[in-house]
């Protein structure tokens, strides 16, 4: 059956990448966006400043802006996809979950509620469930699924592939590529011929969601895994795809080969957005990979990419890559989507 969605925030870098992903998608029929005050009453061809590398979608370009306001959205929206500030989100989406949408939102606001699903699909489909305590304890009809942070959810699948190891601390290290600070965030005077080795909050993110991400959940509250998470966020001058250096420490002995079939056999998910394989691993003859420019489009911009991997005193160290605007943006949230489908959610 054939969904009806929306997107909020749709003029914008990550609203651009959703429409992208929803031409021709299986399941969902985009029939409604929204934007800020400024672009609303436009057309989408008018309001949008359109910079992703396919052409818009004729439908999609005549699409009239609306408000982002429970109000303006369609009765029959079944799902709406989120991708405005924060801030912004952090007010609106409680309101259109009030109103009974139910939103799978990219927008950190929230993440970290601990009555908000935070999912991975091939990761913890089951934290899903928390949609029920969520119901009760706010009064939804609606309800509000989150993905992860981009860097967050480059590294967890690889980290879930070691737990069966023991996984006890883990250090990382990123690469990250200038689209997820925006279109206008870091100017090009910045960070061409350089590095920068802060990025607001996002070392927080990693070190808290994953642990979320990780934990397990009993039906009625969810345990946060006990590994510890350290990062270490840097901006370089890539466009797309965030790398990450991963020095994990384990309980248990773990032979390279070992992790690498660990992580080439983890399960995908058996939803239209999922990669098979979910994460593909590079052996020790290809020790310069993955890289962002030829890495990060594999399963469509879906599939986490690893290699590097070798023993350390305490464990295994290794290299990690996902694009960040795809697996981690807008792609996250339509598999998130499709997960609530599958589900019954919607
Ligand atoms: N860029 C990236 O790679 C990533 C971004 N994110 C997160 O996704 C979200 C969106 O990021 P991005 O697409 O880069 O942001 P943009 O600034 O490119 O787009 C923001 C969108 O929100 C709309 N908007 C702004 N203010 C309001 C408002 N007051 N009311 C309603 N709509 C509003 C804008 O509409 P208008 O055009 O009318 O101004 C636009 O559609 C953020 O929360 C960001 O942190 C997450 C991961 C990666
Ligand atoms: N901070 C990320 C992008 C981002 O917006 O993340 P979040 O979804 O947590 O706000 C980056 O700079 O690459």
């Amino acid at each position: 059956m054939t969904q009806r969605v929306g997107i909020l925030g749709a003029t914008g870098a990550v609203g651009q990448r959703f429409i992208q992903l929803l031409e021709d998608h299986p399941e969902f029929d985009l029939v409604c966006v929204t934007a800020s005050g400024e672009s609303a009453g436009k057309s989408y061809r008018d309001a949008a400043k359109w910079r992703v590398d396919t052409p818009i979608p004729e439908d999609v370009a005549e699409l009239v802006v609306r408000e982002t306001s429970p109000e303006a959205i369609p009765d029959d929206v079944d799902l709406l996809f989120s991708s405005l500030p924060s801030g912004v989100a952090a007010e609106v989406e409680p309101e259109l979950c009030e109103a009974g949408y139910v939103v799978s939102s990219n927008s950190s606001n929230d993440r970290m509620a601990p009555d908000v699903p935070l999912t991975i699909p091939e990761i913890n489909p089951d934290h899903l469930g928390l949609i029920e305590v969520q119901r009760e304890e706010r009064g939804w009809d609606g309800a509000l699924l989150k993905n992860p942070n981009c860097s967050t959810i480059t590294m967890v699948p690889t980290l879930a592939a070691l737990d069966e190891f023991g996984l006890e601390r883990v250090h990382v290290s990123t690469l990250q590529a200038v689209s997820g600070a925006g279109y206008s965030g870091v100017t090009s005077m910045e960070i061409l011929d350089n590095a920068i080795p802060h990025i607001g909050g996002e070392e927080e993110k990693m070190e808290s969601e994953s642990r979320k991400l990780l934990g397990s959940f009993d039906g009625a509250e969810l345990s946060m895994h006990e590994a510890e998470v350290a990062a270490s966020c840097n901006r370089i001058p890539t466009l797309d795809g965030h790398l990450e250096n991963v020095f994990a420490e384990l309980t248990a002995d773990a032979d390279p080969e070992d992790v690498r079939e660990a992580m080439r056999s983890f399960p995908g998910a058996d939803l239209p957005s999922s990669p098979d394989p979910l994460i593909h691993v590079f052996g020790p003859e290809d020790p310069e990979r993955p890289q962002p420019r030829m890495d990060r489009m594999r399963g469509g911009g879906m599939q986490v990419v690893a290699g590097g991997v070798q023993s350390t005193p305490e464990g295994v160290k290794y290299n990690c890559l996902a694009h960040n605007t795809i697996r981690g943006a807008a792609g996250a949230s339509v598999l998130n989507g499709e997960l609530l489908a599958a589900e019954g959610w919607i």
